[in-house]
């Protein structure tokens, strides 16, 4: 075993993980997927200690509504630990406004404090509604942008990952621009912007997937990757130029070619769904905007991925989906990103401690 697999098999160790729980929107489902999440056997047993980050007698009503109402268990908000954040006004289930936008952010803050003061491990956050937010008068593109803040780092990314349950491969997936609008997609994409994410990339793989020599597909910008430039003509001035400058520096790294996009996810789908096609799959994906990675992830693993922040000072995870404020309050919302969040915040979360051991 080496010093990476002995950090892994070590993080399956009995230290208890303190995680921090925020419920999101609360008009959305947040609160429900989080309760449902925490009644689930395999996390009940993972010895680790949950805090709920929000409104009491919002997650007590949820509670109730569900309790005759789902078919999932539900943990009772009694046998939690609840930070309470009283919202200042009042929730309207199913519509995401200034009230709840304000609620979400005042619980999020309240939980990145509580972590910076070292009193949990990592954070798990329900969704969100950016409009919310913009109404409640606070201007970040999502939460992802506020842990940043909040943290002092300025090089982070989104990664989703998710566990093929037919073949256990794992997608993970970085997305170099996030939450902009398409117009201005190849303004923000830089020789620059490659270059700090894929050096977040490899470093997560190698710190928090133990990853030491990985294999990473990038993705062109225009179809075709740009064709010879007929197509655009970025693949050719600059990202086919930076990939050959990469390989020079990180000769452990094996990363493509800019793949064309529309084919970039032929094979991570092979791999998804056929235990003989596994070896086709490569250790991370880098797209190039939010919908390039975010169609394919939702389409393979929608019940199941989860989008991490890396290069915060702490373990942030989240389930892959939204508010989903029109099935809200319905009790029909599936818990499983949710618990799939909590379980590789666990996870993240033994490692970072084990690292930081002498
Ligand atoms: N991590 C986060 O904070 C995220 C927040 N959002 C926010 O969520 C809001 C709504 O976004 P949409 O694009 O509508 O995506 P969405 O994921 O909320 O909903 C899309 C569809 O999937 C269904 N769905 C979502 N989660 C489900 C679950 N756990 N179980 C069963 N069905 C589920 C919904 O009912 C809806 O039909 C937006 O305001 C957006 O900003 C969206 C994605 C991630
Ligand atoms: N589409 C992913 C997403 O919306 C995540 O946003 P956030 O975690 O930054 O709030």
């Amino acid at each position: 075993m080496n010093m990476l697999e002995n950090l892994h098999s070590a993080s399956k160790s009995s230290s208890r993980s303190r995680i921090a729980l925020t419920i999101g929107d609360p008009a959305g489902i947040g609160t429900e997927v989080t309760l449902k999440a925490l009644a689930d056997r395999n996390l009940l047993q993972s010895n680790s200690e949950f805090t709920i980050f929000g409104d009491r007698r919002h997650i007590v009503k949820t509670y109730s509504l569900l309790i005759d109402n789902s078919n999932f268990s539900i943990a009772d908000p009694d046998s939690i630990n609840i930070v309470d954040i009283v919202n200042k006004d009042d929730i309207v289930l199913g519509s995401g406004d200034r009230a709840s936008g304000a609620a979400s952010f005042a619980y999020l803050d309240a939980a990145i404090s509580g972590t910076l003061a070292g009193n949990f491990d990592a954070i798990v956050t329900a969704p969100i509604a950016k409009s919310a937010w913009k109404q409640a008068g606070h201007h970040y593109a999502g939460q992802t942008e506020l842990l940043a803040e909040r943290s002092q780092v300025s090089d982070f990314g989104m990664l989703f990952v998710g566990r093929s349950p037919h073949t256990n491969w794992v997608l993970r997936t970085l997305l170099a621009t996030v939450h902009i609008p398409l117009s201005e997609v190849s303004k923000q994409l830089t020789p620059n912007l490659i270059e700090q994410k894929l050096e977040l990339l490899r470093r997560s793989l190698l710190q928090d997937f133990a990853i030491a020599n990985p294999r990473i597909a990038i993705a062109g910008i225009n179809p075709h990757s740009g064709e010879q430039g007929q197509l655009g003509r970025e693949e050719s001035d600059w990202l086919q130029p930076l990939i050959e400058r990469y390989r020079q520096q990180h000769p452990n790294v094996q990363i493509t070619n800019p793949i064309p996009p529309d084919t970039m996810w032929v094979n991570p789908a092979k791999a998804w769904n056929n235990c003989d096609r596994i070896q086709l799959g490569y250790d991370a994906y880098l797209a190039m905007y939010h919908d390039q990675g975010l169609i394919p992830v939702k389409l393979l693993a929608f019940d199941r991925a989860v989008n991490t922040t890396i290069g915060l000072p702490f373990v942030r995870t989240s389930p892959d989906h939204g508010t989903a404020f029109d099935i809200a309050g319905k009790g029909i919302a599936d818990p499983a990103s949710t618990i799939a969040a909590i379980e590789l915040a666990i996870e993240l979360a033994k490692i970072r401690t084990m690292q930081k051991k002498p």
